[in-house]
C-alpha cells in the first residue's frame, strides 16, 4: 500500500458519537460510538432485534436519533435538509436482505433504470459501458439478457450489489447479505463483497449473524449488545474474552 493510500485509510468516512434512539420504552441505541474508516469491511454483529437495522436507517436519514453526532463522508446528517440527505445517499450504497429486482424488467433494464435515472446526459454506449463494467465485477456478464426468475438466489444478489455499484457509492451497506444462502453461495457472496471494497475503494458495513461471513469480511468486528458496541476490533480479538454474552453469541454459530 503506498503512503497517500494508508493515509487515506486512516481518515473516517462514518463517525458516530454517543448515539441514542428510543422507541417509546424500548431504549434500543443507548451510547453507540463506532468509526467506519476509509476502504474497509467493518462488520456489526448482534442478535435479533438488537438494533443493527435501526442504527443503518439513521446511517442513511431514514430514521432520527433522540441524541447523538452522526457525520458521513464529512457530513452531519440530523442537519441536513431534505435535498442534501437525498444527494448524500446517492454516495451510499444499499444492499438489502431482498435484492428487490424489478421482475418484469431484465438484468440489463435493472440496472440501466437506477443509471439513467439519475444520470440523464449519458449516451446509450456510456450506459451500455457501465453496465457491463458492473456485471463483470460480479461475474454475471452472461446473464445481462435474463429475467430476474431465470436467476438463482445468490445470483440474484449478485445483480443487486451489481445495481448498487453502477451509481459507484463510496460506502457500502450490506444488510444480511447471506442470509437464505447455502455455505456454498455464501462464500461466493462473501468473496464479492471483499472483491468489490477492493476493485471499487468503496468503506463497508456488512449486518450480519453469520460468523462465518464475519471472520471473512471482516477488517474489523464490532459486537451490538445492549445498545452499545461492547466490543471492537479484529475477529479473533472480538472473541477471545471471557465475557459469556459474546462466548454464547459465538457457541451458537457455526464456524467454518
Ligand atoms: N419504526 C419503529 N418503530 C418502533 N420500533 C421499532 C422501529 N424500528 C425498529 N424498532 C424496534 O427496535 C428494535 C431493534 O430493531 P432492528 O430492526 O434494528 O433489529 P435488528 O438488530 O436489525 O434485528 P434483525 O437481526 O432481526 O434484523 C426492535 O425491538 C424493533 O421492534
Amino acid at each position: 500500500m503506498s503512503e497517500a493510500e494508508e493515509k487515506k485509510r486512516k481518515e473516517a468516512v462514518i463517525v458516530i458519537r454517543d448515539l441514542y434512539k428510543s422507541f417509546g420504552d424500548n431504549h434500543v441505541l443507548r451510547g453507540v460510538d463506532l468509526d467506519l474508516f476509509h476502504g474497509e469491511n467493518l462488520v456489526v454483529l448482534g442478535k435479533s432485534g438488537t438494533g443493527k437495522s435501526v442504527l443503518i436507517k439513521i446511517i442513511s436519514g431514514l430514521l432520527k436519533p433522540d441524541k447523538g453526532m452522526v457525520n458521513v463522508l464529512g457530513q452531519q446528517v440530523t442537519l441536513l435538509s431534505e435535498k442534501e440527505m437525498n444527494e448524500l445517499r446517492l454516495k451510499i450504497g444499499f444492499s438489502f436482505q431482498n435484492s428487490a429486482l424489478y421482475d418484469s424488467m431484465t438484468v440489463r433494464e435493472n440496472l440501466a433504470f437506477p443509471l439513467v435515472r439519475h444520470n440523464r446526459h449519458l449516451t446509450r454506449r456510456e450506459v451500455e459501458r457501465a453496465i457491463d463494467a458492473v456485471l463483470d465485477a460480479v461475474g454475471l456478464l452472461k446473464a445481462k439478457r435474463q429475467m430476474p426468475a431465470e436467476l438463482s438466489g445468490g445470483q440474484k444478489k449478485r445483480i443487486g450489489v451489481a445495481r448498487t455499484l453502477i451509481l459507484q457509492p463510496e460506502i457500502m451497506l450490506y444488510d444480511e447479505p447471506t442470509a437464505g444462502l447455502d455455505p456454498i453461495t455464501s462464500q461466493d457472496i462473501n468473496e464479492l463483497i471483499n472483491e468489490v471494497n477492493a476493485k471499487y475503494h468503496t468503506s463497508s458495513i456488512i449486518i450480519t449473524h453469520d460468523l462465518t461471513c464475519a471472520k471473512n469480511t471482516g477488517d474489523r468486528v464490532a459486537m451490538l449488545l445492549d445498545g452499545k458496541f461492547v466490543r471492537q476490533g479484529t475477529f479473533d480479538e472480538v472473541f477471545s474474552t471471557n465475557d459469556e454474552r459474546i462466548k454464547s453469541f459465538y457457541d451458537y454459530n457455526f464456524i467454518q
